[in-house]
């Protein structure tokens, strides 16, 4: 095949596997089966190995990243990444409420999400390229984990901008985490190895993302799902739940239980019944978050050093396990 052929035959299998892996991850709705996938990828592959000039870091090919790092470089966020308040009843959700309606007034609508026990994410996209990728840190400065969040099958290489909005920056925020069966699985081969086993999913995400090989991340099945905007040059929001849908159509993994309310009663039934219900779930959960939805109501309600005044963590009721005391993250 000659260098031209193969030039474009490359572009029609990049734009037709991030296609079915937008399908896959973002809408939950493949339309090739595995098999037919993996044909893609390899013939991607094999392209790519005649044609070595050809390769691009977005390239799907791409996610398993370089050698093993020695050491974390700092990345410091454009926009802090804050933590939440946290409600640990209704009482206390309903002060939150009464607290955001003295300031903006009965008019607000919210957003209610699932707090995912995972460990949070920051991921820049330059001209719709996966760029870096870094931890919460102290939420100031994190720790650079790009090579180890490119292995993240979930998250795109290539943003997929609708002509008419295409920021030249978008960095957002999500959770990566272990799916329930997944962490139950890799227990079950550190058992059989011999190794120490992690204490629950979130500790097992943190650990695999904090694995200075790339290699060793990639064998980890581990999953995002993406709430939040940090940063954006080139793009404005009016809400929040304006930016989650414009986050999915360019094929960001949002999570399909996001809600928006315009009663508080609401919101309020919808936390509480998500107690129970996690348990169908196949990751963990440990609570919901409520976000007033208007961009100008979070301005005027502002921050205080830590968290933001218009968002609150609802926490579920402990279950009657062993106290959950501050798991020590270790690399191992
Ligand atoms: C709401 C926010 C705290 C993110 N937002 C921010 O970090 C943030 C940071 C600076 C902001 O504005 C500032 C900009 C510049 C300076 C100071 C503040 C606004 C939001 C948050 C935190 C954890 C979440 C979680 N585990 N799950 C879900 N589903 N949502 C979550 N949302």
């Amino acid at each position: 095949m000659k260098k031209s052929e193969a030039e474009k035959r490359i572009k029609e299998l990049r734009e037709l596997i991030n296609y079915h892996n937008k399908q896959y991850y973002v809408y939950d709705n493949p339309v090739i089966s595995d098999a037919e996938y993996d044909k893609l990828m390899r013939e991607l592959e094999e392209l790519e190995r005649k044609f070595p000039e050809l390769v691009t870091p977005d390239s799907p090919t791409q996610r398993v990243g370089g050698e093993p790092l020695p050491y974390f470089t700092q990345v410091v966020h454009r926009v802090p990444m804050m933590s939440l308040s946290n409600a640990f009843d209704e009482g206390e959700l309903r002060d939150f409420h009464r607290r955001v309606t003295e300031v903006v007034g009965n008019d607000v609508e919210y957003v209610v999400e699932l707090k995912i026990d995972g460990l949070a994410v920051s991921i820049t996209y330059e001209n719709g390229i996966y760029k870096t990728a870094a931890t919460r840190g102290d939420g100031e400065v994190g720790e650079d984990v790009t090579q180890n969040v490119k292995t993240i099958k979930s998250v795109p290489l290539k943003l997929d901008f609708p002509p008419d909005k295409s920021p030249a920056i978008l960095e957002v925020r999500g959770e990566v985490y272990l799916p329930k069966e997944d962490f139950r699985k890799l227990n079950e081969e550190r058992e059989e190895q011999g190794l120490p086993l992690f204490a629950n999913p979130r500790n097992a995400a943190a650990g695999s993302l904090r694995q200075l090989d790339p290699k060793v991340t990639a064998k980890r099945p581990l999953a995002v799902f993406i709430y939040g905007l940090g940063y954006a040059e080139g793009i404005e929001f009016e809400t929040h739940y304006e930016a989650l849908q414009f986050f999915k159509r360019i094929g960001l993994r949002v999570n399909p239980h996001i809600v928006l309310f315009d009663k508080f009663d609401d919101v309020v039934d919808y936390c509480l019944s998500w107690n129970e219900k996690r348990h169908e779930l196949p990751y963990e959960i440990d609570g919901m978050v409520i976000k007033v939805n208007s961009l100008e109501q979070q301005r005027l309600l502002g921050s205080t050093a830590k968290s933001p005044r218009w968002a609150i963590a609802y926490k579920f009721p402990a279950e009657q396990k062993t106290t959950v005391i501050k798991d020590i993250i270790v690399r191992v």
